[in-house]
Order: structure tokens, then C-alpha cells, then sequence
């Protein structure tokens, strides 16, 4: 063990296996965690060079490859359920890298255990969940992922042979981006116009069969492939798919909640916006996938930091650990403090999900835009804040944080998407902009209102002048960040107004208004995320060691989002201008409170090596004999001089050497 690093956990003021007992749900849970993501990263078959060191086709292979064993594995461990599952596959096997199977469980499922009817789902989910057919969720076109009810690929309903033509009338029509569908999956759940006696329905799903059960060959009329190259997501074959003119039978349409019947009559669904259900689910795990893509990136710049020794802080001593200078510190903690934020924000997230379905399978439609509305700004929030983060932290690692052997770079184009898939960021803040501007106006007109949105009714008043308040205090932060997420959704409802009443309509005026509908979508995200945080912290069931500097971190993360968005809370004359110097001192004292406490508080995510695959992250911290063994690793090492040497180096040096 690195002595820094040593040092460092000897003189914690907690034990980090309670914090860890309190992020997976006690003992027991975290017990079945580690005895999952062990099982998956000691098993021999999931072995393999560094992915880093192979060609994309390598990689599609590899991840292939393993998403077949980890399905038989499953089965012969028992491992069932979505908790299981995040730690046996997503971060044992997979360390949270895309996979060839990723949209099967992720989208395909959960759409046909969701949109089809008890017939469909004996038809074709026992088969989907046995993997005798692989299947992907194809929404996206290339010419519109954002807008759906601008798809062009249509399924025109023939009442005559009472089936459905599929069909892509354009080249931007073809289906552009879906996971898995360029050469792993043959089904397809596909988005598509529904036309039915030349009359549009809007975007329904159908259940298609793409390429051949017996050669993988793409069925007669269909067009499939992969799009190429990415950011990231190597081992993922995002594909692109088309039509012409290919027809399926009508019950085909996943018709839990819209119908047509086979003389053509449309039977509406209670709201058509349950079609888009399997996104409402994703989003809402989304926001675990970015808490848990930050933590990372947190934990390997936050060891690497104590391990990392340069310059001289004072002439003559020895060089300090990199994680003493505090700017250091402020790149890191509050993003260390935002990992803590976004777990709880994704748990608390998670359970309004499940409750919301359970009413929703009930027949209760009524949570549906709540749930709508807290998921899109969670997941656009959380995301956000991901990129920055990781992006924060491989800076903190020099140019180490540059090199694959950090880890970082992975993690940052892995995840970085979740910023625009399910969803582009923005458009989702937007939708969540909708509901509190529509929940705005219900109170001004005297309605009560329930949820996230109760507070829109009773904005916190201005402090009379002169009050001085501790901003330390998380009630009085708590009713800050309220105070200025009812004060921009109060001001961006006059600013539409005013728009309107200056000759504009109302997509004019929304549009004109759209950056501070963005704003207030985002306290409005922010303020249930702090709320929650401390809401947390409260529970009595918490040890008195792990609150105390969990609190530390929550009141760090609430104070750097009031010093960060400083003018949001002085514009009004809520906060003054000694608040955010408060604020900012506080933020230093809380930086030096935590800095003995940063590698215990990383350690408490509780991700083994394997998983974050990262020399500069070691939990050992012996980094620098691990970076120089992984470069030999690289391909490029397999030899002392590469034949390229020969080929193109060699000749041009002793042409130049004999013109001398
Ligand atoms: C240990 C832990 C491990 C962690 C593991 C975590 C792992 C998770 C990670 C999983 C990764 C999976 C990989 C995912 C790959 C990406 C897949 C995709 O991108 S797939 C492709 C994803 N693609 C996208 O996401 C496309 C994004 N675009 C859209 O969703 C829509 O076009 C739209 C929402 C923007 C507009 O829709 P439009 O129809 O034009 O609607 P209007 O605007 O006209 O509003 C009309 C009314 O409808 C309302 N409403 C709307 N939606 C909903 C809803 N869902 N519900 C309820 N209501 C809704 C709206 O509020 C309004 O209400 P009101 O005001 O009238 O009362
Ligand atoms: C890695 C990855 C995996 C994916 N997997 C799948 C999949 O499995 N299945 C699938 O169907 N799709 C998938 N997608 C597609 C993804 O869902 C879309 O890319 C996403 O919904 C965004 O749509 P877009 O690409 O059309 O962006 P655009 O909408 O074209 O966005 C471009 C810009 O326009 C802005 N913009 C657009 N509309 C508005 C508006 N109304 N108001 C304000 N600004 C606006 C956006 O904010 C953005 O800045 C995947 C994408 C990626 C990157």
C-alpha cells in the first residue's frame, strides 16, 4: 500500500463500510454487491486484454462474446433482478462499458413487459427473456431523434389483409442511432407513424422481425447495418435500419394501450403519451448511471491526488501531496460532494419511478406528468453535472488524466451520451419547464397544488434588510435554493406573458423565453436534489460519525451551487452580498474539514479495481509501476522496433542522412 494513501485512511473520522452500508441498502446488500462484482470480475471467461489496446471490430467481439456467457452465467448463479444485475453485469462484467446485449435489457424488454397486451407478452416475452431473440428499441431516424412526432417511417394499416406496411419514404427517414441493432439484434421494437385510411395516428411501437432466425441475414425489403465509428460506445453496434414496403400482421402493434381493430378502427389509449413510457423508465435510471459515472472519476482523481507529489508549497520541504493545494480541492470536492448528491437523488428518483407505475398499472394516469417532469430534470441535471465532473477530473490528473491508463477518458465517453440520449438535455429541461409553467398558472388560479411542484404556491419572502442569516444552516440553504426556483419559475411565467402581450404567439413567446424556461427548469431540479440530500441525512437510522461529514458534504455542495449561480440568489435581494461571502468562506473551512476525510469518502462508493480500471485509481495507490507495466502492454510494445520501422522510417532517415 502507498504510504500516502495509508496515511490518509489511517486518519479518517469514520469508517467508510458504514457509509457504505447506508448507499446499497445495509449489510446484507452490500454483501450480495460484493459477492456479485466478484464473482464477475474473477471469473476467467470474462478475461481480456485491455479493450483500450483493440481495434473496434475486437471489441464489438470481446463484449459479444462476454454478453453471451454473463447470460448463461446468470442463469446458472441465480442472478435475477435489476439490483443484481447492475452489479453482477453492468459493473462486474461490463465495469459499465457499453455491450452488444445493453438495449435488449436495457429498452427492448421493458418495452414489451410494458406496451404489449398478456397475448403478446406470451407470445414474444418468454422468448426475449430466454435470449431466443434479441432485440433492440428503433425510435431515432436521422433526420429526427428530438421531435417524434416528426418520424417519417410509417406502418400504414391494410384492413384487407389486416396487416401493416412498413415502409421509410426518405433518406432522412431511416432509423439512425439504436444500440445493438447493426449486427447483433433480429426484432426490433420499431416507432412508426401509424396511418390507418390515409389518417395519421401519431408514433406507436410494432414488434418487427429484421433479419433471418436461421442465417442472421436481413429479411426481404429490410435494410440494416452500423453506423461506424463514435465517440464511444466501441462495443456497441448502433445501426441504422429501413424499410420498403415490408409487412407484418396487425397484432404485431403493441396494443396494451392504443388498439386497431382489424376493420381499421383506432381504439385511443388513455393518454398517447404512455407510448413513451420506456424513455420515462431509462431517464429515470439515468440519473443513477451519472452519480455513479462521476463517483468514479471522483474516486481515481481523489486517491491519485493524494498519491500525486509536486512543486514545492513551501522553499526547501518536501513536495506535498497535490490534494493540499487547495485548488485542488475545489476541483474536486464539490464534485465529490455532487457524486453524493445524485446517489440520493437517484434512489429517491428510482422509488418515485416504481410508486408512479404501481398507480399507473392501476389505472391512475394522474402521476404521469409529475413523473414526466421530475425524471426529465434529474436525468438532464445529473448528466450535466457528469460531464463536468469527469471532465474536471481527468483535468486534476495532469497529463496522466489524459493517458487511457487513468480510466477517465473511458468513463467520460461512455457516459458523456447521457447528456443526449433518452433525451437531449435541454429539450427534456424544457418539458419539465412545461409542467411547471402549466402548475404555476393552477396555483395563481387558486389550485392546490401536490409533489415536487407544492412549493410554486407560497414563494419564501425577501428578508427584511439587514437580517443576517447562517448560510451554513441546511434549512436556511434549503429555503434559498426554494426561494430562487419559485422566484425563475415565477419570473420566466411573466416573461411568456409579457412576450404574448407584445404581438408574439405562444411558440413565439416560448421560444423567446426559453433560456430562462431552462433556468428555472434547472433550480427547480436543483432544489429537490439539495432538499432531498439533507432530507437523507435526517433519518435517525444514520450513525452519528457518517452524518457529520455527510453533512459537511451537503452543505459543500449547496453552498458551491449558491457561490457558483450567486447572481440567481442575489438579483432579488434574497441573498446579500455578505451571504455569498459567507459562502465562500465557509466553502474553504468546509475544504479543509474535508480533506482529511476525501479518500475514506471515496472509498465508501465502494468500487473495487477491477471495476474502475484505473492505474492512477489503485486502491493501493502503486501507480507509477503500473503505468509503466501497462504501456508495455500496448500493442505498439509487442516489439522492440515496429515494422513500420522498416517500411517508412528506415529508408527516409538514410536518404536524408546520405544527402549530407
Ligand atoms: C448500480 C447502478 C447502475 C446504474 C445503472 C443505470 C443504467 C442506466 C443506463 C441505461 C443506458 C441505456 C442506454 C440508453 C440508450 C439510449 C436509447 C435512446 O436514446 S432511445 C430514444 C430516446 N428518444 C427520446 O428520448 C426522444 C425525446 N423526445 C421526446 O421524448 C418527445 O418528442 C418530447 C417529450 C420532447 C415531446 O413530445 P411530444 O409528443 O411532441 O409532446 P409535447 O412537447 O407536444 O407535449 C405534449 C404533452 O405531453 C407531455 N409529455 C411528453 N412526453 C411525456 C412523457 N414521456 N410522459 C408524460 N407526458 C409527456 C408533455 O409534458 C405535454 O403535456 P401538457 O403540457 O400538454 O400537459
Ligand atoms: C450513444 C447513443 C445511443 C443511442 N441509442 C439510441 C437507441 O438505442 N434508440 C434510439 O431510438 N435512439 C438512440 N439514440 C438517439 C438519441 O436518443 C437522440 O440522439 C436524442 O434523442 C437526441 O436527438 P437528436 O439526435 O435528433 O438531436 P437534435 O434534436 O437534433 O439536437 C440538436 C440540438 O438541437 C436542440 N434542439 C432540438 N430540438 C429542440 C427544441 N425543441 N427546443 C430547443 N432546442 C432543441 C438540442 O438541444 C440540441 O442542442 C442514441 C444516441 C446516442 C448518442
Amino acid at each position: 500500500m502507498n504510504p500516502d494513501l495509508k496515511k490518509e485512511r489511517d486518519g479518517a473520522s469514520f469508517d467508510p463500510e458504514k457509509i457504505v452500508n447506508l448507499l446499497y441498502g445495509g449489510p446484507d446488500r452490500v454483501k450480495r454487491k460484493r459477492k456479485l462484482e466478484s464473482l464477475a470480475l474473477n471469473d476467467p471467461d470474462f478475461q481480456h486484454e485491455d479493450l483500450n489496446f483493440m481495434s473496434r471490430e475486437q471489441q464489438y467481439e470481446t463484449q459479444l462474446k462476454k454478453s453471451i456467457m454473463v447470460v448463461q452465467k446468470q442463469e446458472k448463479h441465480g442472478i435475477m433482478g435489476p439490483e443484481d444485475s447492475a452489479h453482477y453485469v453492468y459493473n462486474g462484467a461490463f465495469k459499465a462499458m457499453a455491450g452488444p446485449f445493453g438495449l435488449h435489457t436495457s429498452m427492448f424488454l421493458p418495452t414489451l413487459r410494458g406496451q404489449a397486451t398478456d397475448e403478446q407478452k406470451d407470445k414474444w416475452l418468454k422468448m426475449a427473456e430466454n435470449y431466443a431473440i434479441i432485440g433492440t428499441y428503433a425510435q431515432t431516424e436521422m433526420g429526427h431523434g428530438t421531435f417524434l412526432r416528426g418520424l417519417e417511417t410509417t406502418a400504414t394499416y391494410d384492413p384487407h389483409t389486416q396487416e401493416f406496411d412498413l415502409h421509410t419514404p426518405t433518406p432522412t427517414g431511416t432509423k439512425w442511432w439504436p444500440g445493438c441493432l447493426g449486427k447483433t439484434s433480429n426484432y426490433c421494437v420499431l416507432m412508426a407513424q401509424l396511418y390507418i385510411h390515409g389518417k395519421s395516428y401519431g408514433p406507436h411501437p410494432f414488434m418487427v422481425q429484421i433479419r433471418s432466425l436461421e442465417d442472421h441475414k436481413p429479411l426481404p425489403g429490410v435494410t440494416v447495418g452500423d453506423i461506424g465509428p463514435k465517440f464511444g460506445y466501441a462495443g456497441n453496434d448502433n445501426g441504422f435500419l429501413r424499410f420498403d414496403h415490408v409487412r407484418i400482421p396487425r397484432d404485431n402493434m403493441l396494443m396494451k394501450y392504443s388498439r386497431v381493430e382489424p376493420d381499421g378502427t383506432y381504439v385511443k389509449p388513455p393518454s398517447s403519451k404512455l407510448a413513451y413510457g420506456t424513455m420515462v423508465q431509462v431517464r429515470s435510471f439515468i440519473v443513477s448511471e451519472a452519480a455513479e459515472s462521476l463517483a468514479k472519476a471522483v474516486t481515481i482523481a481523489t486517491r491519485y491526488s493524494c498519491v500525486r507529489r509536486q512543486s514545492e508549497m513551501k522553499p526547501g520541504h518536501p513536495e506535498p501531496q497535490v490534494l493540499d493545494y487547495v485548488t485542488q480541492q475545489y476541483k474536486l470536492f464539490p464534485y465529490l460532494a455532487a457524486a453524493y448528491a445524485f446517489m440520493f437523488a437517484a434512489r429517491a428518483m428510482v422509488s418515485v419511478y416504481f410508486r408512479s407505475m404501481e398507480r399507473i398499472t392501476r389505472g391512475d394516469i394522474t402521476v404521469l406528468p409529475e413523473l414526466h417532469a421530475l425524471s426529465s430534470g434529474l436525468k438532464s441535471l445529473s448528466s450535466w453535472v457528469m460531464n463536468a465532473g469527469i471532465e474536471e477530473c481527468r483535468m486534476a490528473c495532469g497529463g496522466h488524466g489524459y493517458s487511457h491508463a487513468s480510466g477517465i477518458p473511458s468513463i467520460y465517453a461512455e457516459h458523456t451520451p447521457a447528456a443526449t440520449y433518452e433525451g437531449e438535455n435541454t429539450v427534456l429541461m424544457l418539458q419539465t419547464a412545461r409542467y411547471l409553467m402549466k402548475s404555476y398558472s393552477q396555483s395563481v388560479q387558486g389550485e392546490k397544488l401536490a409533489g415536487s411542484v407544492a412549493y410554486l404556491a407560497g414563494v419564501q419572502p425577501v428578508p427584511v434588510a439587514g437580517r443576517t442569516r447562517d448560510v451554513l444552516d441546511l434549512q436556511v440553504l434549503i429555503e434559498a435554493y426554494q426561494h430562487r426556483a419559485a422566484r425563475l419559475v415565477h419570473e420566466a411565467a411573466l416573461q411568456l406573458r409579457k412576450e404574448q402581450q407584445a404581438g408574439k404567439d405562444q411558440p413565439d413567446a416560448w421560444n423567446a423565453t426559453s433560456v430562462d424556461l431552462v433556468k428555472a427548469a434547472t433550480a427547480h431540479s436543483q432544489y429537490f436534489v439539495v432538499k432531498n440530500f439533507a432530507a437523507r441525512l435526517a433519518d435517525p437510522a444514520v450513525d452519528s460519525s457518517v452524518r457529520a461529514v455527510l453533512t459537511s458534504l451537503c452543505q459543500l455542495h449547496a453552498l458551491h451551487g449558491v457561490v457558483n449561480n450567486s447572481g440567481d440568489f442575489l438579483e432579488d435581494g434574497y441573498m446579500t452580498g455578505t451571504d455569498i461571502r459567507q459562502a465562500r468562506r465557509h466553502i474553504n473551512a468546509l475544504m479543509a474539514k474535508l480533506r482529511p476525510d476525501a479518500v475514506a469518502l471515496v472509498d465508501a462508493f465502494d468500487y473495487p479495481d477491477g471495476i474502475l480500471n484505473s492505474i492512477l485509481g489503485r486502491y493501493d495507490g502503486n501507480v507509477y509501476e503500473h503505468l509503466l507495466e501497462w504501456a508495455k502492454a500496448s500493442p505498439l510494445n509487442k516489439t522492440d522496433v515496429h515494422q513500420s520501422y522498416h517500411k517508412y522510417l528506415k529508408p527516409f532517415l538514410q536518404a536524408n542522412r546520405a544527402k549530407l
